[in-house]
């Protein structure tokens, strides 16, 4: 099956932006990501490609070289004071995941939750934390970056607060998304956006919707070349988008329905199991659900663009991980297939994996394991393209969004 690693963008990346930012603090450069499982092997090679600067600003450090996973080097005096808001969630178990098969340099970690959890005892790394109560005073006293995903309500009520002691939030809800003072960043297509963030000067990055990441990330580079009039979204959704919980559901109906019986919902108001259904976000006056108009809203601000027209139909398929869509572009110029081949070859984090012979294209579980992959699946049509694209959903794409925009100050 023929892949192309992604190469580097030409603007300026996050991993620039983020080295100024840490010069700029009086840290020093960065290092190489390091992990020890395939997977992560995987996301070092490619973060070795978002990340040049860093990786060659780090005298006498052997370059992707492998090292016994026991031997952490995220660790260190320079790098900033990390907090982690929904720390003992699915999300916030995975923003450590990363922090840690990234190498993401920190100089300390708090970990925060509800006061249900505080207390806790969680290892990271060889060390001991216990989760402090979110609410607590002083919660964000130190703190450089505050990575928040204990949802919007959460957000709205401490993120402020955070911000006021000056932290740098990356905020994976949906709180600030449309707020016009808040960067709404894909690192790999609108880093620009946050140049303004500076360690030590409080601010908020917001983190879009998976859906809306998934497919900008593939359709921006086309849409920089050849500009999108018309973009026509179909996805198909992971029960991860929806949580672990959500994951669990779909694990016993799936027992449930084989065995016979009712399947148990309590996520979802209907069966998931072997069933589709329109995604489960509350549906809004205009007769859109609230996930497919927030791909629409969402790609007009990263897009700068509030007259693109765009269409969603947003479903949840049941699939344990890795989200689904279908994009229809249609653009002002034209674009050939092999044009639109080569731009994409030469975006971030983006993979072509189009096996037309053989009738094989990416799946979900062979997906996972990779940032992002698309397949091309229809001939272009004058001023037309459509592909297929499959891609993790917040573990770990939203995740290596979050860890290249902290990177910006941080993701
Ligand atoms: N950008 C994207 O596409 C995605 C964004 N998300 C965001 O991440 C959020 C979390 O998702 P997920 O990890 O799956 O959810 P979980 O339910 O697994 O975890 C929720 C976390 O938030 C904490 N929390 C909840 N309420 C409070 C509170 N009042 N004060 C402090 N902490 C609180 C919980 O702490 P405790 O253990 O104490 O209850 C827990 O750590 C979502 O709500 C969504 O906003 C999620 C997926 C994708
Ligand atoms: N996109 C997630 C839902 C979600 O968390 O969205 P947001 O980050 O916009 O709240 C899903 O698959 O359901």
């Amino acid at each position: 099956m023929p892949r192309t690693a992604p190469t580097p963008k030409k603007t300026k990346n996050l991993c620039e932006v983020f080295f100024e930012v840490v010069r700029a603090a009086g840290a020093a450069a960065l290092g190489p990501v390091v992990d020890s499982t395939t997977r992560a092997a995987t996301m070092q090679a490619a973060a070795a490609v978002h990340r040049p600067h860093l990786l060659g600003a780090t005298p006498g450090r052997a370059r992707g070289g492998r090292r016994p996973s026991t031997v952490r080097m995220a660790l260190r005096e320079d790098g900033p004071s990390v907090a982690i808001v929904g720390a003992t969630g699915a999300v916030g178990q995975e923003f450590l995941r990363v922090i840690s098969s990234r190498d993401f340099p920190y100089r300390s970690i708090r970990l925060l939750a509800s006061e249900r959890s505080a207390g806790k005892r969680l290892s990271f790394e060889d060390r001991e934390y216990t989760v402090q109560d979110l609410a607590a005073p002083g919660a964000f006293d130190g703190v450089d970056i505050a990575l928040f995903s204990a949802g919007g309500g959460v957000s709205r009520a401490y993120a402020p607060a955070a911000v006021a002691s000056g932290a740098v939030v990356v905020d994976n809800s949906s709180a600030f998304r449309m707020d016009p003072a808040v960067p709404l960043v894909i690192p790999e297509v609108n880093p620009e956006a946050m140049e303004n963030i500076r360690l030590g000067k409080g601010a908020i990055v917001a983190n879009p919707n998976c859906s809306t990441i998934i497919c900008l990330m593939a359709a921006t580079p086309l849409h920089r070349h050849a500009k999108v009039l018309r973009m026509v979204v179909s996805t198909y959704q992971a029960a991860s988008g929806a949580g672990a919980a959500a994951m669990e559901e779909l694990k016993l109906q799936t027992q449930e329905v084989l065995a016979g019986k009712a399947p148990t919902c309590n996520i979802f108001s209907q069966q998931y199991a072997f069933n589709i259904f329109s995604h489960n976000a509350p549906i809004l006056e205009n007769g859109y659900n609230e996930e497919e108009m927030k791909m629409v809203k969402e790609t007009r601000k990263i897009w700068n663009d509030k007259d693109v027209k765009i269409t969603a139909t947003c479903i949840r398929v049941p699939v344990m991980r890795a989200h689904a869509e279908s994009v229809n572009l249609q653009f002002e110029k034209p674009l050939d297939e092999d044009s639109a081949r080569e731009i994409l070859r030469a975006a971030p984090g983006v993979t072509i994996i189009d096996d037309r012979a053989s009738n094989h294209f990416p799946t979900p579980l062979e997906v996972i394991g990779h940032d992002i992959s698309f397949q091309a699946h229809e001939h272009i049509l004058y001023l037309d393209f459509s592909f297929f694209i499959h891609a993790k959903t917040f573990s770990p794409l939203d995740q290596w969004i979050i860890i290249e925009c902290s990177r910006c100050y941080y993701l």
